[in-house]
């Protein structure tokens, strides 16, 4: 397996002086093309911090972060913007889809938008990617038409719409029952075996983590 994140002595300091409030405090990791890893740890850990920083939307006080073999720490926005678009997909505990447009639209606007139009290709691959999250038949249903589950079930499909090497989840089943939790860990499983995409999923759900086959503890501002 190759090595597809690395961070080293990652530290995040929100704030400044008197209000200073340090959160990662020299944090190491190493991520695996292909892992499936669960991102465990108390509330105010800094899970969420550092699934932004690994996503590239917020750069860290000090340290050093590579993906794909590229410094991430110094690229500026631009290049961030652009490689976060190519090579990273996001999951949130809440699925974020726009209400008023369908499944298929939900899950290829972001790309489309991005691409500056709607191509055919892109209206293919969102077809075929509802098709692989089951809801093949749920197409051209309206946001608000769908259950959470398969909501979430087309977020995910709307973050594997650039074939990202690797998929951030910020405790992507925290909003949904026992049932729709396990089936959307479940074809989170699959895409991982199928595609070789790494997933890295917050939770504070011990039994979702079992489903993962590593486990990773943020504890006082490093992994233990
Ligand atoms: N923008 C911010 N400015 C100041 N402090 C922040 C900011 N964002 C987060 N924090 C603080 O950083 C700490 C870590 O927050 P973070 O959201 O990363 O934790 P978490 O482990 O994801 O928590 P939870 O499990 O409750 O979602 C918390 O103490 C929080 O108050």
């Amino acid at each position: 397996m190759s090595t597809l994140v690395e961070v080293r002595d990652l530290v995040k300091t929100y704030g400044e002086g008197d209000t200073a409030t340090p959160v990662l405090k020299g944090l190491n990791l190493t991520l695996d093309t292909g892992e499936l890893a669960a991102l465990l740890g108390p509330s105010g850990s800094g899970k969420s911090t550092l699934l932004t920083i690994l996503g590239t939307l917020m750069k860290p006080t000090s340290g050093q972060h590579l993906m794909l073999d590229q410094d991430l720490t110094s690229a500026d926005d631009r290049e961030l913007t652009e490689f976060r678009n190519r090579h990273i997909g996001f999951v949130f505990q809440f699925h974020h889809l726009l209400p008023d447009f369908t499944a298929l639209e939900n899950v290829i606007f972001p790309t489309a938008v991005k691409a500056g139009r709607e191509t055919a290709a892109a209206r293919a691959r969102g077809r075929e990617l509802l098709d692989r999250v089951g809801l093949g038949n749920r197409m051209e249903y309206l946001a608000t038409q769908l259950s959470g589950g398969q909501k979430q079930r087309v977020a995910i499909a709307r973050a594997l719409m650039n074939q990202p090497e690797l998929v951030l989840a910020d405790e992507p089943t925290g909003n949904l029952d026992r049932e729709s939790a396990t089936q959307v860990m479940d074809l989170i499983g699959e895409i991982n075996r199928q595609e070789e995409t790494s997933f890295l999923i917050s939770t504070h759900d011990e039994r979702i983590a079992e489903i993962c086959r590593r486990q990773i503890r943020v504890l006082d501002g490093s992994v233990g």
